[in-house]
């Protein structure tokens, strides 16, 4: 049967970068979307913008919704110090075989927890299962409508600690609009929107940025 999408960008990755370098993990990705096969990566202009709040961070404790072929995975991953973690959470089995193998194909897999299961089932387990605390990261890049009750079960999960950023994929398109009104508008939230474009694309999109202030 025909190979999928997550299968061929593997392939690219396998291909065209050098195992244990990040960048030409990220650079391989970036050229089979924008020559190739377009993919809902994060990208290289909104992921500048990533890797510039990560930098400006420097999180011990990261999270990421939603890991699909593991690019933001890999981008985030590169820019930690060794003694960090990243958990992405990923409850597609497929899109997790296949993430596995691109971050083990950048190097950084001791960095990297990628947990194959749902982020309602896995948020209210990251204290006794993983020994979290809270997290200082936060990336939301998974289903849409799923950005808003997951950051409200983290409040209540009290995994967000004063100064926690949650960094938002897509808040233009496809759009987060019940998460961005939240943000907003919630005296617990100093929120502000990194405009940008779609991966790969001239379409507006952007990465909204909220401090949690507890
Ligand atoms: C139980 C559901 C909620 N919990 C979840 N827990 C763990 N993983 C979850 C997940 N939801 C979804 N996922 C995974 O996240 C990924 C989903 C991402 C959804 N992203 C998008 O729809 C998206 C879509 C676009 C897009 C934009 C324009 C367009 F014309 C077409 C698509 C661009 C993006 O950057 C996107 O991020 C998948 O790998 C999925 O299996
Ligand atoms: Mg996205």
């Amino acid at each position: 049967t025909r190979s999928t999408r997550p299968q061929r960008l593997l392939k690219a990755v396998q291909k065209n970068a050098t195992r244990g370098d990040p960048q030409s993990v990220i650079s391989a990705i970036d050229h089979f979307c924008r020559h190739s096969e377009w993919a809902m990566n994060i990208g290289d202009e909104k992921g500048t913008i990533l890797d510039s709040v990560v930098n400006e961070l420097n999180p011990e404790k990261v999270l990421e919704l939603g890991t699909y072929c593991g690019y933001s995975t890999v981008r985030i991953a590169r820019l930690l110090p060794p003694g960090a973690r990243l958990i992405t959470l990923e409850f597609n089995g497929d899109y997790a075989a296949i993430a596995r193998q691109v971050i083990t194909w950048a190097g950084l897999e001791d960095r990297v927890q990628l947990v194959e299961g749902a982020s309602e089932d896995w948020i209210p387990r990251m204290k006794e299962h993983f020994g979290i605390e809270t997290f200082d990261l936060v990336f939301l890049d998974h289903w849409k409508d799923r950005y808003l009750p997951d950051t409200k079960l983290m409040e209540d999960c009290g995994l967000l600690r004063k100064g926690t950023v949650l960094l938002a994929d897509n808040v233009i398109c496809p759009g987060v609009p019940d998460y961005l009104q939240y943000v907003r508008n919630s005296l617990s939230y100093k929120s502000c929107y990194f405009k940008s474009h779609l991966e790969y694309t001239k379409a507006e999109d952007g990465l909204e940025k909220s401090v949690f202030l507890g």
